[in-house]
């Protein structure tokens, strides 16, 4: 009791700590809101050090999420699970990151242990976890069965997906499972026909999550959650994780909820607020559109920044242009995208979470619905692309919501997004959880528009926005020089008719690979070894010499940033051991390699005097000093 109470004075003094507001419910007598609010947030602070074990997690699950890797709970973690635990209905609104999943997942799991006995007679799952996307189903379901596995307890969990047949519905719900995970529309599909029957539900169900909710009804699932509501039971325990705040998130809450705890980061109420991480850094480079290619590759090859790396483009031919350029310079990648089939996305995305390859390039289609949504905040547009869906194009696909792409270290923005949104969820991808992050945005003077109107939602100020985007300071003209002629070279020989046949050559694998998929993973679901997803799609065999960049062609400054982002990586909390302790308190800019470093403005001669041939050398030695990145 003392120790808790020496932690909560030490929590009060801490200014630099991220603080949880939490709203408790409206209750007949009330006190008076300001010190409701007071006591709530002394609770938040006080369960800021607190471990799992003093959240009264159950010993099984703690073992399980130690043999993953995880020791301490996040803030949103802190919070949350309490509450959960002890049946509240919660709505937590925390940045992209912030450990959602789990402030849910866990609690949710040790309720249902202690509710299965083999007295209970249910005839429709007793949770059920509703999400707007595919990917995030499988998401979901894979953290959901880990964890099952390594608590070893006998709980039965399925997925549902809009490509089942009836009776395959009907075998899924067959049992009946513990937890469903879904998408509301296909929930509503299995109440509409028969194969969950209300009064089952009705009697079963105990607890319903919102998982993403504030993209459930913009991705037009409103008409399937007011027809699953009316089935909800009063009694059972409903959540809501989102991580912005939206007029839709309201709604929801009034749709489901009763009386529910808010639980919101202060930051977190609209676009406007932060809900990137602090602990990413965000970075841009100008230079003109054709110059992109010549930018990435410097980034890339040279190893300027930490890999694994996820890049964006807005279409899906600039992917496979980009996959053929990197192809010819040795750096392999894969793409993902809304026309692949779904067993190949979910598999890329499993095989770039495994760490089988370094680069992921993503094309972002759902950026303009989040322009939309964030603009208008209405969603009738989604509604009707919804029923009149792209042809081709998977609606149901989030490349970038919500989807946890594991280990990334760097978000890189070949093309700018359309939208602050859809800036702020794309570099949402890197920095998850207690990790660090980076991201960097390669700005055209065409793009010069939108990069406004998201510095202007980030912040304009170095010193005052801790989402201030800067130059990125490690990559001088010089190393992009002494590259151009290679690049574009390259680049000359990636022409619109090979884009065109690689990406219907790669359609066309995948169909395949999507269909070997289906099968193999009904066996093995766990495999992940059995197709490659960045395989060399060029017809033209790699030049040898373009594999590797010879010493000749680096000035004593690049390679001493390339050393930089190696240091950068150990200081900035990506060993395991700064992991582990926490990261936050020690990244200070001022320590930070990154911030301090300036790939220009460094004097220092090249070690050992290097040296340089032809046009390569002497873009190599017009070094100047003091001037931006590009
Ligand atoms: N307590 C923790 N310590 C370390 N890592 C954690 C912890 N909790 C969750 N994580 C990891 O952090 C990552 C992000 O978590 P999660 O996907 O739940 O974030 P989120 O808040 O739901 O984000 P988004 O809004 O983008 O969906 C995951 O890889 C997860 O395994």
């Amino acid at each position: 009791m003392a120790k808790k109470k020496e932690k909560l004075s030490e929590n009060k003094k801490k200014k630099d700590t991220e603080e949880l507001k939490v709203e408790p419910p409206t209750v007949e007598e009330k006190p008076p809101a300001e010190e409701a609010e007071a006591e709530a947030e002394t609770a938040a602070e006080a369960k800021e050090e607190l471990s799992f074990e003093e959240l009264g997690l159950d010993p099984r699950l703690i073992r399980a999420l130690h043999k993953k890797n995880i020791h301490k709970p996040t803030p949103i973690q802190h919070v949350a699970i309490p509450l959960i635990l002890e049946g509240k209905d919660v709505v937590a609104r925390a940045k992209t990151g912030s450990g959602k999943t789990f402030a849910y997942l866990l609690p949710l799991l040790q309720k249902l242990f202690s509710e299965s006995s083999p007295s209970k007679n249910n005839q429709a799952p007793s949770a059920f976890i509703l999400v707007p996307t595919r990917e995030l189903c499988q998401q979901v379901y894979s953290e959901v069965m880990w964890l099952i596995e390594l608590c070893r307890v006998q709980l039965k969990v399925v997925q549902l997906t809009s490509s089942m047949s009836n009776s395959d519905l009907r075998t899924a719900l067959a049992g009946p499972p513990d937890i469903l995970v879904s998408t509301p529309a296909c929930v509503h599909t299995c109440l509409s026909n028969g194969v969950l029957l209300p009064k089952a539900v009705q009697d079963s169900l105990s607890i319903i999550v919102l998982d993403e909710a504030d993209l459930l009804l913009s991705y037009g699932y409103e008409d399937d959650l007011k027809a699953l509501t009316t089935h909800v039971p009063r009694r059972c325990q409903c959540l809501l994780m989102s991580a912005t705040s939206s007029a839709d998130v309201e709604k929801l809450k009034k749709l489901i909820l009763h009386n529910p705890y808010i639980l919101t980061l202060p930051e977190v109420g609209d676009l406007k607020d932060d809900i990137i991480p602090k602990n990413v850094q965000q970075f841009y480079i100008s230079c003109s559109a054709r110059d992109k290619l010549v930018h990435i590759l410097a980034l890339l090859k040279l190893e300027l920044v930490q890999k694994k790396v996820l890049i964006f483009t807005n279409a899906i031919d600039t992917s496979y242009r980009l996959k053929l350029f990197f192809e010819q310079f040795g750096i392999k990648s894969a793409v993902l995208n809304a026309e692949l089939p779904q067993n190949s996305r979910l598999h890329i995305l499993e095989e770039f979470n495994a760490g089988l390859f370094d680069y992921l390039i993503a094309t972002d289609d759902s950026q303009r619905q989040d322009k939309e949504n964030f603009d208008s905040g209405s969603n009738t547009e989604r509604k009707k692309s919804r029923k009149h869906p792209k042809q081709k194009l998977d609606t149901e696909f989030g490349v970038v919501r919500g989807i946890d792409f594991k280990n990334v270290h760097t978000v890189i923005n070949f093309e700018m997004p359309q939208s602050a949104a859809g800036y702020v969820h794309r570099i949402g991808r890197t920095g998850r959880a207690y990790n660090t992050g980076a991201s960097v945005s390669l700005v055209s003077p065409e793009e010069n528009d939108i990069f406004d109107d998201i510095k202007s939602v980030m912040g304009e100020s170095d010193s005052k926005d801790s989402n201030f985007i800067a130059p990125f300071p490690l990559l001088s003209k010089n190393a992009v020089e002494a590259l151009r002629y290679r690049a574009e070279d390259v680049a000359r020989s990636v022409t619109k008719v090979a884009v065109r046949e690689s990406r219907a050559q790669d359609l066309r694998n995948e169909i395949l690979n999507s269909e070997k998929l289906k099968a193999h993973f009904q066996d093995n679901p766990k495999d992940l070894d059995l197709l490659k997803h960045d395989k060399v799609l060029s017809k033209k065999e790699p030049a040898p010499h373009l594999r590797d960049v010879p010493e000749y062609l680096l000035d004593a400054t690049t390679q001493e940033a390339s050393k930089i982002v190696k240091l950068a990586r150990a200081a900035m909390g990506n060993s395991n051991t700064a992991r582990r302790k926490g990261f936050r308190g020690k990244f200070r800019k001022s320590r930070d390699p990154l911030k301090t470093f300036s790939a220009e403005a460094s004097k220092r001669p090249p070690k050992g005097g290097m040296k340089r041939k032809g046009l390569e050398s002497n873009a190599g030695h017009k070094r100047k000093r003091k001037q931006p990145a590009d």
